[in-house]
């Protein structure tokens, strides 16, 4: 499968030129005749007979940037060396590392960073081992755990490939909310094996954060997680995006002038992030919701191999309606799709209901591109951060653990999920919501603020808060 590079990404290309053949005037043409457009050149080093040079120019997408490579290429006493792009060039070497609070200065220091004087510290919470919240890295600090078995859509590609994505949401978890993440993948997608391990290495994490596994699988090691241990567990692809999803919804029904328990609602994709998006539909209310998979719209009386599609089948499609996608789409006010990219064809969203609106959140490459779906659409929205209307999980994790932490929750529950939609709406002013604004922006530094609020409120509320509650700011 390729991936697209993005609108507008710059690519750089590294050339080996021959001084007596190559013509830099011939390589500008050929970029430039191919619709690339040059941004910058760089001689990396000159050599009596041949010159290296690194041309940056930006394309459309990976095709657009094969096809300049290969017609540069072709030019006479020109040599591609390699071709990059900003992307690749910021993942080398990874995206985090470790930093320490203060340095081991002399001697003194040592003795209390490390032996003997650390001894001390060990000795007190072996006594009381709640003491490792405020003596240990604990309070603040989040595991991110996958098994690369459902790798944003890219499906089951593995724990090695799925670590970038998990470098960025510790990025994301340091950078919005201040909290230490750690990205920890998984060389196995055995249930019992993922469950021994991650109940293993908790002591030394305030949360846990499960990323990326497919479903079913993944309902199952989350519930038998959060029975087994007292820090949060929280698998961010259903809860995150059912959160985020809520919260768009609040405001997008709100433009558009109509209730969400009135609407018909077409789930596509029934794993991880659909199951729980259509949970947390029902738990609004909201009656007419039909979900779809591969083989079609869920139905009650079918007989299901996956327990959560015979749930599904029991709790949703009330009027029985059967068929493709793009047949129960009809009249439908809203689409919502967490299932795999280019799903949804124009012709289906044109049977969709007046005002309809359609958050194709499949990532990287959405249900339906916004550019063809917005003709016949009200409100759209995607995964994406290059696109108006964002609706990602990173709205809700980085604010809904540091809530969680600060006041030492013993888990997130249905609770501290709803008031954080809530948080997340509520950042868009009725004066502010518009079409291409029903969801606050990823660096909106409201958000994480009022979602941490929120959810606070809430675990005291619900009673699983353990921090003394005037201890919390
Ligand atoms: N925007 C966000 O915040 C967000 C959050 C979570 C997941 N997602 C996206 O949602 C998608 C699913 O993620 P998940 O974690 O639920 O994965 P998952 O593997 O648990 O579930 C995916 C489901 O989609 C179904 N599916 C795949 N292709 C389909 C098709 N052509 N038609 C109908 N159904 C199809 C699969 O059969 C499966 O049931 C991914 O693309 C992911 O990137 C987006
Ligand atoms: O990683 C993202 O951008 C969102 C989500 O967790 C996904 O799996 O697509
Ligand atoms: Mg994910």
């Amino acid at each position: 499968m390729s991936i697209p590079t993005g609108a507008n990404t710059n690519m750089i290309l590294r050339l080996e030129l021959d001084k007596e053949i190559a013509s830099f005037g011939n390589i500008a043409t050929a970029i430039g005749d191919s619709g690339g457009d040059i941004v910058a050149t760089d001689v990396v080093r000159t050599e009596k007979k041949s010159t290296v040079r690194d041309i940056t120019f930006s394309v459309y997408d990976q095709k657009h940037s094969d096809l300049i490579v290969e017609a540069v290429g072709k030019l006479p006493g020109v040599k591609v060396v390699h071709v990059s792009d900003q992307t690749f060039l910021l993942h080398l070497g990874g995206k985090i590392e470790m930093a320490t609070k203060f340095p081991i200065k002399n001697r003194d220091d040592l003795s209390r960073v490390y032996t003997p004087g650390v001894a001390r510290v060990s000795m007190a919470i072996h006594e009381n081992k709640a003491r490792a919240h405020s003596l240990t890295i604990k309070r603040n600090t989040v595991a991110v755990i996958s098994d690369g078995s459902a790798v944003l859509g890219l499906g089951n590609i593995g724990p090695e490939a799925a670590m970038p994505v998990m470098e960025g949401k510790a990025m994301l978890f340091k950078q919005l909310a201040g909290v230490d993440a750690f990205p920890i993948c998984l060389a196995t997608q055995d249930v019992e094996e993922i469950l021994l391990i991650v109940k293993a290495l908790s002591p030394g994490f305030g949360g846990i954060n499960l990323e990326d596994i497919s479903a079913p699988r993944c309902f199952d090691i989350e519930k038998r997680l959060v029975e087994e241990l007292d820090i949060p567990v929280f698998h961010d692809d259903q809860h995150g995006t059912a959160v985020v999803l809520m919260a768009g919804l609040i405001n997008a029904v709100k433009l558009v002038g109509k209730k969400l328990e009135d609407c018909k609602i077409v789930v596509c994709g029934i794993g991880a992030a659909g199951t729980a998006c259509t949970r947390m539909l029902l738990s609004a209310g909201v009656t007419n919701i039909i979900g779809v998979d591969r083989q079609g719209a869920i139905l009650k009386g079918k007989e299901y191999e996956n327990p959560f599609w015979q749930w599904y089948a029991e709790n949703t499609n009330p009027h029985h309606i059967e068929g493709s996608l793009s047949e129960v789409i009809e009249g439908a006010d809203v689409f919502i799709g967490v299932s795999g990219p280019g799903v949804l064809k124009a012709a289906d969203v044109k049977k969709m209901a007046a005002d309809s609106i359609v958050f194709a959140m499949a990532n990287p490459s959405p249900e339906i591109m916004p550019e063809e779906a917005e003709p016949y659409v009200r409100v759209m929205a995607t995964g994406r951060s290059d696109y108006p209307n964002q609706i990602n999980n990173v709205l809700c994790f980085p604010g809904m653990f540091r809530g969680a932490l600060d006041c030492r929750a013993t888990k997130i529950n249905e609770e501290m999920k709803l008031a954080a939609s809530h948080a997340i709406a509520s950042v868009v002013s009725d004066d502010e919501l518009n079409e291409n604004y029903i969801i606050p922006s990823v660096f909106n530094h409201v958000v994480v603020e009022k979602v941490r609020e929120a959810v606070i409120n809430a675990a005291y509320k619900s009673g699983v808060a353990q921090r003394r509650r005037e201890k919390v700011q």
